[in-house]
């Protein structure tokens, strides 16, 4: 290779530098667990949020998390993705990455997505360049709009938008979709970026009978490939995707099984479903 063709090769933008490139390290789960959470406390200012909490969640599962207002879900994942500090406990991310030794940003390039209840799209760009944006290695917003996608970027963006149901609107603003579809679309960033362990929070808040079915078959999809966790307070969705349910109450995990098992658990009846029951 001449000089000019050596320096086009190092100038092409379609690629990245591999030294820029953040290696995601690889996830240990040779015993089938992905997440593992142990002891985890969380206190403010004196009130315990998260009181000695155990949880394991395996590889590729669908787990939905439920609970009462305030006892401690949003803290978990908060603690889970390195929003919140915890007082004691450990995370582990698989048996070789401890989670407690990373920071937010880390978290995220480890290969752990969170979707939060509001979508948050970019909804002056289309549902495609949302996308874009959101390739794992993507070197912020400006490389990913002049940078040309390499054919596998392509692929992968026609696979999300396959996923997610919206192969139909890829050219449309994201600003002039649905409440529903813009769920996906912040869904399908996220698988963008390929994760190993998905967190959503309340995806079918807000919506039509219709849009929460469609969510539902989406999020099943997903199980296998990646791990999803699913903090959900509508019980008829979760009893639609849920294989396994936790139940926590004050900061601790109270009940732990199928749909039928926690909602036939006297403990749960009296301190949760009670009022459905
Ligand atoms: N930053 C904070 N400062 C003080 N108290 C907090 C803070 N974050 C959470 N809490 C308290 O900790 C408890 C657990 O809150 P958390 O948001 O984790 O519950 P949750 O199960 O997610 O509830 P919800 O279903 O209402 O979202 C609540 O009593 C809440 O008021």
């Amino acid at each position: 290779m001449n000089v000019t063709a050596q320096a086009r090769e190092l100038l092409r933008r379609d690629t990245t530098w591999p030294f820029l490139v953040p290696r995601q390290r690889a996830v240990d789960v040779s015993h089938q667990v992905i997440l593992y959470v142990e002891g985890l406390s969380v206190s403010f200012d004196g009130f315990k949020a998260l009181n000695d909490l155990n949880l394991y969640v395996n590889d590729g599962e669908l787990r939905c998390l439920i609970g009462a207002n305030g006892a401690g879900k949003t803290t978990l994942m908060d603690v889970i993705t390195g929003k919140t500090r915890c007082d004691s406990g450990s995370a582990w991310f698989g048996r070789n990455i401890d989670l407690l030794a990373h920071d937010e940003a880390a978290i995220a390039q480890l290969g752990i997505g969170r979707k939060f209840q509001k979508p948050t799209v970019f909804e002056a760009h289309t549902v495609y360049t949302n996308l874009e944006l959101s390739l794992k290695g993507s070197k912020g917003a400006w490389s990913a709009l002049t940078a040309a996608l390499t054919g596998e970027q392509r692929d992968r963006i026609d696979r999300v938008l396959e996923t997610i149901g919206l192969v139909n609107a890829r050219y449309q603003l994201a600003g002039a979709l649905s409440h529903g579809q813009k769920q996906w679309l912040e869904i399908g960033m996220l698988l963008a970026a390929e994760p190993r362990l998905l967190l959503i929070d309340e995806p079918v808040a807000g919506m039509t009978a219709e849009e929460a079915e469609r969510t539902a078959e989406l999020l099943t999809s997903l199980a296998g490939e990646h791990t999803v966790i699913v903090v959900e307070h509508d019980m008829e969705f979760v009893r639609s995707i849920a294989r396994t349910v936790t139940v926590l109450h004050q900061g601790a995990v109270l009940a732990e099984g199928t749909m039928d098992q926690v909602q036939n658990n006297p403990d749960v009846i009296e301190v949760y479903l009670g009022e459905d029951a």
